[in-house]
């Protein structure tokens, strides 16, 4: 099993692993003069593997949007290096990126098909109009005017525009903000397509942990404009599991493990790891303790979010 501090140490920060997508060396970027300034990112590495859907987390003012913004070449960071595919990033491989970075403008009376049409002439790839209208779920729509689309329907839209430059990789800044239930499942659902069927890598920022553990396979935890955790998502829950038991003698039970114990839920919560489980349950059998109900609890990634934070805020 592999564990975030693990993770850390295998890939130092200052060498983000070379095959990544898109990598960021300790990337410095301060806003205003001295007096009034704030240090928005503080020395931030990190890599986004290639095919990865990968999460940037982190309270409001941690500095995602600003590290987009630099990848996007909207902002100029003040040290530190971007690399898109293993090379410095410029404008030519730029063009390997689709980005929804700020919420798209579109003209209001022309169709989500002409949009594209339009973009596709630009880029030759006219043929990829009709398969990208299917991908972003508006065929139906496609010969709409924007004017009546809902929000969800013009972030797919930006979405479909960004594939029309057939990119590599999507960058999504905040992408399921302000959609309703329906749009936060159409857009989850998308992004899961993007990666796991067109093989594209995705890095995404987001403040809903809920949607970042349903969609990502990989987090980056930002606070101050410094990483505090960074794993798989899978590994993170696992790591940070709990193991719970219910038995006929809880008291006894709490006595017997002491500091390592804690009722709670109807039951009992044990300290352990999780390899430690089935000798301690052997245990409590010897002992003579009735055993209803064991199970290995993993937590939420809003869990994981809180305590990473707070331990970093300290
Ligand atoms: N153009 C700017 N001028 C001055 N300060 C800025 C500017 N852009 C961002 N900041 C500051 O930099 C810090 C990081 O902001 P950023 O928008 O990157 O955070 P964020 O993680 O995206 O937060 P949110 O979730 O609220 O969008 C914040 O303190 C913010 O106020």
């Amino acid at each position: 099993m592999t564990s975030i501090a693990g993770d850390l140490r295998e890939r130092p920060a200052d060498h983000p692993a070379p095959d990544s997508a898109i990598t960021f060396v300790s990337i410095e970027k301060r806003f205003g003069r001295s007096g009034v300034s704030v240090q928005a990112l503080d020395g931030l590495s990190l890599g986004v593997p290639k095919g990865a859907v990968y999460g940037l987390l982190g309270p409001n003012g941690a500095g995602k949007s600003t590290l987009l913004r630099i990848l996007a070449g909207l902002l100029t960071q003040d040290r530190g290096e971007v690399r898109i595919f293993g090379e410095a990033a410029g404008t030519a491989n730029r063009r390997r990126l689709g980005m929804l970075i700020e919420t798209p403008s579109f003209y209001p009376f022309l169709s989500a098909r002409e949009h594209l049409q339009m973009l596709g002439r630009f880029t030759n790839t006219l043929p990829l109009v009709e398969p990208i209208l299917r991908r972003i779920g508006l065929e139906q729509a496609a010969d709409k005017t924007v004017s009546g689309f809902s929000l969800g329907m013009k972030q797919r839209l930006g979405i479909g525009c960004a594939l029309i430059g057939q990119p590599e990789a999507i960058i999504l800044d905040e992408p399921t903000n302000g959609l309703d239930p329906d749009g936060i499942l159409e857009m989850r659902a998308l992004i899961g397509e993007l990666a796991h069927r067109d093989g594209l890598t995705v890095l995404l920022s987001s403040h809903l942990l809920d949607e970042v553990q349903r969609v990502c396979d990989r987090v980056a935890i930002l606070q101050h404009g410094r990483l505090v955790a960074e794993g798989a998502v899978a590994d993170m829950l696992d790591r940070d599991g709990r193991f719970w038991i219910s038995v006929d003698t809880p008291d006894v039970l709490l006595q017997r493990l002491g500091a390592q114990a804690e009722a709670g839920d109807g039951g009992i919560y044990v300290r352990t790891e999780r390899e430690q489980v089935p000798d301690l349950i052997a245990s409590l059998s010897a002992a003579g303790m009735r055993i209803h109900e064991a199970k290995w609890v993993k937590p939420d990634l809003e869990t994981i979010f809180l305590s990473q934070t707070r331990e970093a805020g300290r």
